[in-house]
């Protein structure tokens, strides 16, 4: 996809996920790759209101070359890209229960996500919990490194979800389709609920790949 066509389509998803509420304010940045570095939503920009001319953009090296200040996030999209190199696009939101659940003392911090339907399975797989660290810290990088690339999501403590994917509408969708789990396992708390068995979640796996 060329430079221009990927900007409008920035600009399209993020006002599409905040006129939904999956951002507030100037929560969240996206970033995606072009053949030169990336692009990234500016520090401090609203989703709902995304120039694609403004749109921030970085060489290979990071260095910010076009556009607005980039989000103080950078740190946090380049370790997915530089981690797992079929990264197309890097989503940040405080969606709601996404956040909630990155708020619970008590979630599984290697797998905060149980399989509770068949898609988000497919669409986000495993998703641990990356300690806290202040937002914009580039520490937040290097947790997200030590992670090696196994995961294309996770959930940033007490902070919000980040999801990558090979496009960019891929990875809104996945970030979507973690909210609306972790919505789920928010209002089931406390129910006795039945998961997906090891045996189904391998056979999803088998059929439609792994993250
Ligand atoms: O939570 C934060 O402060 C950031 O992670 C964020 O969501 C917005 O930061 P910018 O992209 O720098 O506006
Ligand atoms: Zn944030």
């Amino acid at each position: 996809m060329n430079e221009s066509r990927l900007r409008e389509d920035i600009a399209l998803l993020s006002r599409s996920l905040f006129e939904r509420g999956f951002s507030v304010g100037s929560a969240g940045n996206i970033s995606a790759a072009v053949e030169d570095g990336l692009l990234i939503t500016p520090t401090n920009s609203c989703l709902g209101f995304i120039d694609p001319a403004r749109i921030s953009k970085l060489d290979r090296d990071g260095r910010h070359i076009a556009g607005d200040p980039p989000s103080k996030e950078i740190f946090l999209h380049r370790a997915f890209y530089e981690t797992r190199p079929a990264t197309g696009a890097v989503v940040h939101l405080h969606s709601t229960f996404a956040t909630a659940l990155s708020c619970l003392s008590d979630v599984d911090p290697q797998d905060c996500i149980p399989p509770l339907t068949p898609y988000v399975v497919m669409r986000v797989g495993q998703v641990p919990l990356v300690p806290y660290v202040r937002p914009g810290e580039p520490k937040a990088g290097d947790l997200i490194r030590e992670l090696g690339g196994r995961y294309a999501a996770m959930l940033l403590a007490n902070h919000g979800p980040v999801v990558s994917a090979t496009d960019l509408h891929a990875a809104v969708y996945a970030a979507e389709e973690l909210e609306e789990t972790a919505k789920l396992l928010v209002s089931l708390r406390g129910q006795r609920t039945r998961l997906l068995d090891a045996d189904q979640v391998d056979e999803l796996k088998r059929v439609f790949g792994t993250f």
